[in-house]
């Protein structure tokens, strides 16, 4: 039973937070930078057209926004929804916030209307109401003239046509540090074997791979955040806070370098270590995966949606992903095994996971990963078909490439013994090894698939 005191205090908070958007519009209308960043944490942050944080972080890409182009918009904010956290000590401290933004605007001299939606966290601190994270994204940003119809909008396709100003540096964020769990197996004193899971598994995702391998490697393996055991602060996560975070968990361990093999995310944080770490790298497994996945602008919105709605919106169409028909079949009990992984996943992780698998794109650098990389693709798997996976095997210094015929997108799982195999002989072979090819001959630098 809810008293009258604590619905008038539900009441006021709504207003407030309504009063809260109304001075971000003005400020940010005005150019008023100083009100503008007082309405945020310390640690708030700006999510969207780039990812912004801390007074600095925030102040340098508000301001910057004048020389990319932007010179004067009239921000309208509407259509409110305040999901309010359960109050503290009487008070409600925490809220999620929904709205829509219309904002016409001057892009480049020319007139331009755009309109979009805010996801935002908002905390009252000292009895105000302020961001701890806003999030935009635009449904459609066009100039006025061709009608908003033709301008179907992608943060990714802002972010391309926003130039970066000369003199400043582009506004980086990562998010907060990481404890991830893990687990390590194997034999001591062997070499280290790291293996990376995949959005929506968990460490047993490789079960397979730890009973053949323990004998070789010492195996880790770890938990992305909010799955397995891994906690779960708010999203967004960046893959270069999560490569840092495997980084951090190696150091912990002792550990100076390894191997590493991931599958999907996994492989793409193999491949942010080996940019950003490449001294810890003996090798680089990269199993159905990609230097950028399918439609980025598709994962912010798979992110709301599992907010939204939990993880049993993702359960019916990740079994047709991760498994061919035939496995499913097959299979059941594995598959119902790794869909429990999905369901008991928790839905915040899961969506601070998307948002870093949809700003991730290191297709331009890959050129400078030398590591020696093995790419492994499963010929059936439509979340990162084989052209996908080629692009990293061709693109990185040392690179070979496989191709699995008939293994969907959990290809370490449907094919477990070939991925092991390869994985096996990749790591323990000469300079960081061959990769075994039959029937294929070896495919250096990635020029020549070999199927199998
Ligand atoms: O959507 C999926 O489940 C497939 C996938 C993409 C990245 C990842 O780790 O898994």
């Amino acid at each position: 039973m809810t008293t009258a005191e604590q619905r008038l205090a539900r009441l006021e908070a709504i207003e407030e937070i309504r009063a809260l958007d109304a001075r971000y519009c003005r400020a940010l209308d005005d150019g008023d930078w100083d009100t503008l960043v007082s309405l945020f944490t310390d640690d708030g942050e700006f999510v969207g057209l780039r990812h912004a944080r801390g007074p600095v972080g925030l102040r340098r890409f508000f301001a910057g926004l004048a020389r990319e182009g932007l010179t004067s918009f009239w921000h309208h904010v509407s259509n409110l929804e305040v999901e309010l956290d359960d109050a503290v000590d009487g008070e409600p401290a925490a809220a999620r916030v929904h709205s829509l933004l219309w904002q016409p605007c001057v892009r480049d001299g020319v007139p331009h209307v755009a309109a979009g939606r805010y996801d935002d966290r908002v905390v009252r601190l000292d009895g105000e109401w302020r961001y701890r994270r806003k999030r935009v994204s635009f449904d459609y940003f066009a100039p006025l003239a061709d009608g908003w119809e033709k301008g179907v909008f992608s943060v990714e396709d802002a972010a391309a046509t926003f130039r970066t100003g000369a003199s400043e540096p582009e506004v980086e964020f990562v998010h907060a540090p990481i404890d991830l769990a893990h687990r390590i197996d194997g034999r001591e004193g062997a070499p280290v074997l790291v293996l990376g899971p995949s959005l929506g598994t968990d460490l047993h995702l490789f079960d397979e791979q730890v009973d053949a391998l323990a004998d070789e490697f010492r195996i880790v393996r770890y938990d992305l955040p909010g799955h397995g055991a891994s906690p779960a602060p708010a999203g967004p996560y960046t893959m270069a806070g999560l490569a840092r975070d495997v980084v951090a968990l190696l150091d912990r361990l002792d550990i100076g370098r390894a191997h590493y093999a991931g599958v999907s995310i996994g492989g793409a944080i193999g491949q942010q270590i080996a940019l950003d770490h490449p001294g810890r790298l003996e090798t680089l497994t990269v199993i159905a995966s990609a230097a950028r996945f399918a439609e980025p602008s598709s994962w912010p919105a798979r992110a709301q949606e599992v907010r939204a709605k939990g993880m049993a919106a993702m359960i019916t169409s990740r079994a047709g992903v991760w498994f061919t028909h035939d496995f499913v079949r097959t299979r059941n009990e594995e598959a119902v095994r790794l869909l429990r992984m999905l369901g008991a996943t928790d839905p915040e992780g899961y969506a601070g996971c998307c948002e870093a698998i949809g700003a991730f794109d290191v297709r331009r650098r890959l050129p400078e990963i030398t590591v020696p990389t093995l790419v492994i693709a499963g010929g059936a798997d439509p979340a990162t078909p084989p052209e996908m996976a080629k692009i990293v095997a061709h693109g990185v210094a040392d690179g070979r490439y496989v191709v699995i015929d008939g293994a969907a997108h959990l290809t370490n799982v449907e094919a477990a013994e070939r991925v092991t195999g390869l994985v096996r002989s990749f790591a323990a072979g000469p300079r960081g090894g061959t990769a075994p090819t039959p029937g294929g001959g070896e495919d250096r630098g990635g020029r020549r698939a070999s199927h199998s």
